[in-house]
């Protein structure tokens, strides 16, 4: 029989209200031991708060109310208890070492979502939203969440895998008939039909980077020589004084992370260290720090200093960014200019230039809609339709795409309908992964082990 668990469902630290939860067969039970309600008493009535008080033998630890949800009408499926203590670390580890001491044994990250899963209370896809939920950093990210915790996803994939039972019954049926004419009109009926889930499959994938990028957002990486203005950059793109300016080239050292929502998306904007020959050994590791960073950066804006000469750095550092995607920011356009910007065109005729000023502000409003077209390709579309979000979700649509192809290539050329059914049986259980039906239990393990406590 499963263990009952418990954890605390809210974060560490000071918080109007604390909330310990309890899942399993014994949930009440330890919340008999635990939780002493101040009228009436056991069994508490399914789903209503009960004010009361959770003490131990030293006394009281705290006033609390108390809530049951009886199995299955509960977040886990289970028989649940919640305890809702005052905020704060220290009212919550007493309540939770209460319940601990009392049959219930501390939670594993995820678990609780893990059981609404195995309980059949939701499919993978809606237990990876929740996750996303909890993290979401925008409130375009925050409502493709909700929509994939409320089975858009599920149900498009559910459909896809339910044409393909239809699709697979189809060719049953032409087995039991082998005449000529009855297998070839299900082959080019079954082929037209995979085309129409290869297309619904495919459009969902296209989608993916977008659905990566509202969940993960994107990173931006702020580079250029000692001096140029990154870090007035970053200043002003916050409008906050993040990082340390000084005329001292060499300020920065280490690289400095912030987040930046443009347009709902959230934009990780790192700053670096100026990047130069010279330098002492702290300066060298922040110098390698920046290359890391720009190498797994999404975009890179490069600050070059307006106001003097090009330097060897700066066609070096051309160099370095051929292959990736560079908005040039030509700085300090207050002052007079003294870069040759037709240089910047001949080594990276791939990249935009603005002309900005840190200081006074200009042109930043420009760099952030140059920055959010150059991420999104330009053709954002606006959340509604279901859409594949983790690199784990577009791996198995792209699977059972390929498994697509194969069938309908078979069954185009006339192969025998049940080499094009093993195909199409690759494709389901592809899909069947993006929901968790036809997921291995250890893999299912991994996606919860990255979960957070008490979720
Ligand atoms: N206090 C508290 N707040 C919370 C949660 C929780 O577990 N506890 N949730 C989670 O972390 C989320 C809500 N999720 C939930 C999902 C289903 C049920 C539930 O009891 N479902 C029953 C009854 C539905 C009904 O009354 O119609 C069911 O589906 O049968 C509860 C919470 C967000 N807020
Ligand atoms: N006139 C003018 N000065 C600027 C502008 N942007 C930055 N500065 C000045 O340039 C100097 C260097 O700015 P920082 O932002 O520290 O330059 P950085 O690129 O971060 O330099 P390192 O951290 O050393 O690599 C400071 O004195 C800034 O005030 C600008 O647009 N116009
Ligand atoms: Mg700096």
């Amino acid at each position: 029989m499963a263990r009952t668990i418990a954890a605390p469902a809210t974060p560490p630290g000071q918080g109007g209200v604390g909330i310990v939860r309890i899942s399993g067969p014994e949930a009440l039970a330890v919340l008999e031991k635990v939780f002493r309600p101040q009228k009436g008493g056991y069994p508490l009535v399914a789903r209503r708060m009960t004010y009361g008080r959770v003490a131990d033998e030293k006394g009281l630890v705290d006033e609390a109310l108390a809530v049951y949800f009886a199995a299955p009408h509960s977040y886990t499926g289970e028989d649940v208890c919640e305890i809702q203590c005052h905020g704060g670390s220290m009212a919550v580890r007493r309540v939770l070492e209460r319940c601990l001491s009392n049959g219930a044994a501390l939670a594993q990250p995820g678990e609780f979502t893990k059981r609404a899963f195995l309980n059949g209370r939701m499919d993978l896809s809606q237990a990876e939203a929740v996750m996303d939920l909890i993290g979401a950093q925008s409130e375009r990210a925050l409502s493709q969440a909700a929509d994939q915790l409320s089975g858009r996803l599920r149900g498009e994939i559910e459909a896809m895998q339910d044409a393909l039972t239809d699709l697979m019954a189809q060719l049953e049926v032409a087995l039991d008939y082998p005449e000529e004419d009855v297998e070839e009109e299900t082959l080019s009926s079954v082929a037209a039909r995979i085309g129409l889930l290869r297309e619904q499959g495919g459009a969902l994938l296209a989608q993916f980077s977008q659905g990566r990028l509202l969940r993960e957002g994107a990173r931006v990486a702020i580079v250029g020589r000692p001096n140029a203005g990154k870090s007035s950059l970053l200043n002003a793109l916050l409008e906050a004084d993040r990082a340390i300016v000084t005329d001292i080239p060499g300020t920065t050292r280490d690289t400095l992370e912030e987040t930046l929502i443009l347009n709902g998306l959230p934009i990780h904007l790192v700053d670096t260290a100026g990047l130069r020959q010279q330098g002492d050994a702290v300066e060298r590791i922040g110098i390698a720090r920046a290359r890391a960073e720009l190498e797994q950066s999404d975009l890179a804006l490069w600050v070059v200093d307006g106001s003097q000469r090009a330097g060897e750095e700066d066609r070096q550092l051309a160099q370095a960014l051929r292959d990736k995607a560079v908005l040039i920011l030509a700085n300090k356009q207050d002052l007079e200019r003294q870069f040759d910007i037709a240089l910047l065109e001949q080594w990276l005729p791939q990249a935009e230039v603005l002309a900005i000023s840190a200081l006074t502000g200009n042109g930043l409003d420009e760099v952030k809609k140059r920055i959010f077209t150059r991420l999104t390709g330009g053709n954002w579309e606006e959340a509604g339709g279901a859409r594949l979000t983790n690199a784990r979700q577009a791996a198995a649509m792209a699977q059972a795409l390929a498994a697509l192809e194969r069938a309908e290539d078979s069954a185009r050329s006339g192969q025998s309908p049940d080499f094009v059914e093993i195909d199409l049986r690759d494709a389901f259980a592809a899909l069947g992964e993006i929901t968790g039906h036809t997921l291995h239990e250890q893999i299912i393990d991994r996606i919860f082990e990255k979960f957070c406590l008490g979720k």
